[in-house]
C-alpha cells in the first residue's frame, strides 16, 4: 500500500504550561465582537465586494449589533479608501460603532490610512507585521531585532499622526501576525516593545490581537499560547487581548472558545466563516454556541435567513446546507426515529409549558433564528410513522390515530422507496387522499338517513349503497349511526365490526370539516378508513366505506 507522505510534516511542539488554568474556566459573557467581513473576508474573495455590496454588508453588520467593524485596508485599494470616505462623509457610522482599518508597518501606507480616517469620530488603527520564525526567515530575511524595529517604527509613526489628529479618537491595535508560529517569548518581547512605543494605560487600553493566522495545532495549544501570553506580558491591564482564529484544521470555533477561556476578551471573525483559505472563525456559530449555553450572545441572529441572503449576495459564497445553525438542512430530520423523538419532544414541551428548550435532536429552537418548524421534518424512505403524522398534522391539520399512522407509514415507505426521492407535503397528501379519502368504490354511499326516537331505543339507519354492480337500500339498527350502518350492510353481504373510532374538526368557520377515522375488522383482519365531510355522520359513514374498499382492493 502506498502511504501518504506524512513524514513530510512535523508535529507542533506543545506549550509547557503544566498549571494551565483555562480548562477550569467557562465563558459566561459575550466577548467584544469585531467583524472582519469587510477586510479579511473581502480580501479572500474571488471578486472583492463592490462598493454597493460593502455598503449592504456594513448595514447588515450594524443591524446584527456589531460595535466594532474592520471596514478595510484603505491604503491597499482605492475601493477600500473610497468606501471609508463614504462612511465618514455621509455620516453612516452610528455613534456607538467604531470602525477599524488595517495597515502594514510601512510609512506611505500608514500616512494614507490616516488620510482615510480623517473626520471619523473614533477609529481603531490596526498595525500588523508578521513575527513567526518562518516569516522572519523567508519573507523578511530579518532577525528578531529587525522585525521588532519594523513594528516599533510603525507604532511611533501612528502615535505621531494620532497626536496631530484633531476630532478623531485613535485607538491603537497591534497584531503580531502569524502569532501561532511565533516563539512565545518573542511574541511577548515584540508586543512589549510596541506597548512601550504607544503608551497604553488601564484607562486607555490598546488592543493586542493574537492571530492564528494559520491554524497549526489542536485548539488546546492555541488556548495554551493565549494563556501563556496573558500571564507573561507586562502590564496586562493596559491591553485588551483579542483573538483572530483561522480555520485551517477545521477547528477554528473550538480554538476560539478555548482561547476565550484562556484570557481572550475580544474576537475578530466573519459571518459563516468567510476568509482566507478555509476561512476566519465563524461568528454566527460562536454567538449561537454561547446562546445555547444560556449566555446572551450580544448579537442579533433572529432573522438568520436574511443574514444568509445578504452574506451570500455580497460574497458570492453559498452557506453549506449543513452549516451549524444556519444551513438549510440543520433543522430537518429525515430519519424515522429522529422524527418520532422530535414530534414527541415538541408536544411534551408544549404540554409542560417549560420555559427552557429541551427537544431531542434539536439543540436550538428554530424559531429563535426565524426558522419555522415546517422544515423540521421531511419525508423520504428513511422516515417513519411519527414524522409522517407530524407533517400531516402541521400541514393539513389531521391528527391520525396510531393504527392509521402505522398503515399510512407503510404506504409512504413503499412510494418513497420506489421513487428514491424525498416526498413533498403535497405528494404525501396525494397519497393519503388516494389511499383513504378516494377509497370510495366499488362500495359507495349514495344517501343516508339516521333516525333515533327514544333514549333507550336503538336508532335506525336507512342508507342507499352501490356495490359496483347494483344499488341497494339497506336498513340497520344500532345505538349510533355507525353501528346501525354496519348492521344494515350485512344485508348485502358486508360483514365487519367497528374496533376503534376517532373524529375531529379540521379548518375553521365556513371551511370547517369533520374528519372521522375508523378501524374495522372482518374476515381479512383489521384495516383503517378515513372520511371527510361537512357533516360528521357522513364523514363517519365514509370512513367505514373507505375501510371496506381498502379491504376489497387488497
Ligand atoms: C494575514 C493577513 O491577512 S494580513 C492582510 C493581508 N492583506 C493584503 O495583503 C491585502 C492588501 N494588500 C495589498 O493590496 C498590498 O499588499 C499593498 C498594496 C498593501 C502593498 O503592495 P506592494 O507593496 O506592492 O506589495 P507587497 O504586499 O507584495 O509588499 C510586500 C513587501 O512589504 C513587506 N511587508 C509585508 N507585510 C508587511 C508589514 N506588515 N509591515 C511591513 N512590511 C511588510 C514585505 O516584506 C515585502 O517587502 P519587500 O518588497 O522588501 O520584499
Ligand atoms: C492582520 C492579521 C490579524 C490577520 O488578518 C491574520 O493574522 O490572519
Amino acid at each position: 500500500m502506498n502511504k501518504m507522505p506524512f513524514d513530510k510534516y512535523r508535529a507542533f511542539t506543545p506549550i509547557s504550561l503544566p498549571d494551565r488554568q483555562w480548562p477550569n474556566r467557562a465563558v459566561t459573557t459575550a466577548p467584544i465582537w469585531c467583524s472582519v467581513d469587510l477586510r479579511d473576508g473581502n480580501q479572500a474573495l474571488i471578486e472583492p465586494m463592490s462598493p454597493d455590496a460593502k455598503r449592504r454588508m456594513f448595514e447588515l453588520l450594524l443591524e446584527m449589533g456589531f460595535k466594532e467593524i474592520e471596514v478595510g485596508f484603505p491604503a491597499a485599494s482605492q475601493t477600500d479608501f473610497d468606501f471609508l470616505r463614504l462612511l465618514i462623509d455621509e455620516k453612516l457610522i452610528p455613534d456607538d460603532v467604531t470602525i477599524q482599518v488595517l495597515t502594514q508597518s510601512r510609512e506611505h501606507l500608514i500616512r494614507r490610512t490616516f488620510e482615510a480616517i480623517k473626520g471619523a469620530r473614533k477609529a481603531i488603527v490596526h498595525l500588523y507585521n508578521s513575527t513567526s520564525e518562518l516569516q522572519r526567515r523567508v519573507v523578511f530575511g530579518a532577525d528578531r531585532e529587525a522585525v521588532t524595529g519594523i513594528a516599533v517604527t510603525g507604532t511611533k509613526l501612528i502615535r505621531d499622526l494620532a497626536d496631530q489628529m484633531t476630532g478623531t479618537e485613535v485607538v491603537f491595535q497591534y497584531s503580531p501576525e502569524s502569532f501561532t508560529g511565533t516563539e512565545l517569548d518573542y511574541a511577548v518581547e515584540i508586543t512589549e516593545a510596541v506597548m512601550a512605543a504607544w503608551g497604553p494605560t488601564p484607562e486607555k487600553r490598546m488592543i493586542v490581537n493574537l492571530p492564528a493566522t494559520v491554524e497549526m495545532a489542536t485548539p488546546n495549544i492555541y488556548a495554551d499560547q493565549i494563556e501563556w501570553f496573558c500571564r507573561h506580558i507586562k502590564d496586562r491591564r493596559n491591553i485588551i487581548v483579542s483573538i483572530h482564529p483561522h480555520n485551517d484544521r477545521g477547528t477554528g470555533v473550538a480554538a476560539a472558545e478555548l482561547a476565550l477561556m484562556a484570557g481572550g476578551e475580544r474576537i475578530e471573525g466573519t459571518l459563516f466563516g468567510n476568509g482566507e483559505r478555509t476561512g476566519n472563525v465563524d461568528v454566527v456559530t460562536m454567538a449561537m454556541n454561547l446562546m445555547t449555553q444560556g449566555v446572551d450572545p450580544e448579537l442579533r441572529l433572529s432573522d438568520i435567513n436574511r443574514i444568509i441572503e445578504v452574506s451570500q449576495e455580497c460574497t458570492q459564497i453559498p452557506v453549506h446546507p449543513r452549516h451549524p445553525y444556519a444551513g438549510s438542512l440543520v433543522f430537518t430530520a429525515f430519519s424515522g426515529s429522529h422524527q418520532d423523538a422530535i414530534k414527541k419532544g415538541l408536544s411534551a414541551l408544549r404540554q409542560s409549558g417549560a420555559n427552557f428548550w429541551e427537544v431531542p435532536y434539536l439543540p436550538v429552537d428554530p424559531a429563535d433564528l426565524g426558522r419555522s418548524y415546517e422544515a423540521v421534518i421531511r419525508i423520504n424512505s428513511q422516515s417513519g410513522k411519527g414524522g409522517i403524522a407530524y407533517l400531516l398534522e402541521q400541514e393539513f391539520g389531521l391528527i391520525l390515530p396510531r393504527a392509521l399512522q402505522v398503515e399510512f407509514a407503510q404506504v409512504v415507505q413503499r412510494r418513497a422507496d420506489a421513487s428514491g426521492k424525498e416526498l413533498s407535503a403535497a405528494e404525501i397528501w396525494k397519497h393519503f387522499e388516494e389511499e383513504f379519502l378516494k377509497a370510495d368504490h366499488p362500495v359507495s354511499l349514495i344517501s343516508h338517513k339516521f333516525e333515533h326516537h327514544g333514549e333507550n331505543e336503538d336508532g335506525v339507519m336507512t342508507a342507499t349503497v352501490e356495490n359496483g354492480v347494483s344499488r341497494h337500500t339497506v336498513k340497520g339498527r344500532g345505538n349510533g349511526p355507525i353501528d346501525a350502518f354496519i348492521d344494515g350492510l350485512k344485508a348485502i353481504g358486508i360483514k365487519v365490526q367497528l374496533v376503534d373510532y376517532h373524529e375531529h374538526a379540521v379548518g375553521r368557520g365556513a371551511n370547517a370539516k369533520a374528519v372521522a377515522y375508523v378501524e374495522i375488522t372482518g374476515r381479512d383482519g383489521t384495516l383503517s378508513g378515513v372520511g371527510m365531510d361537512e357533516d360528521i355522520v357522513a364523514a363517519s359513514l365514509k370512513a367505514v366505506i373507505s375501510a371496506i374498499n381498502r379491504r376489497e382492493r387488497r
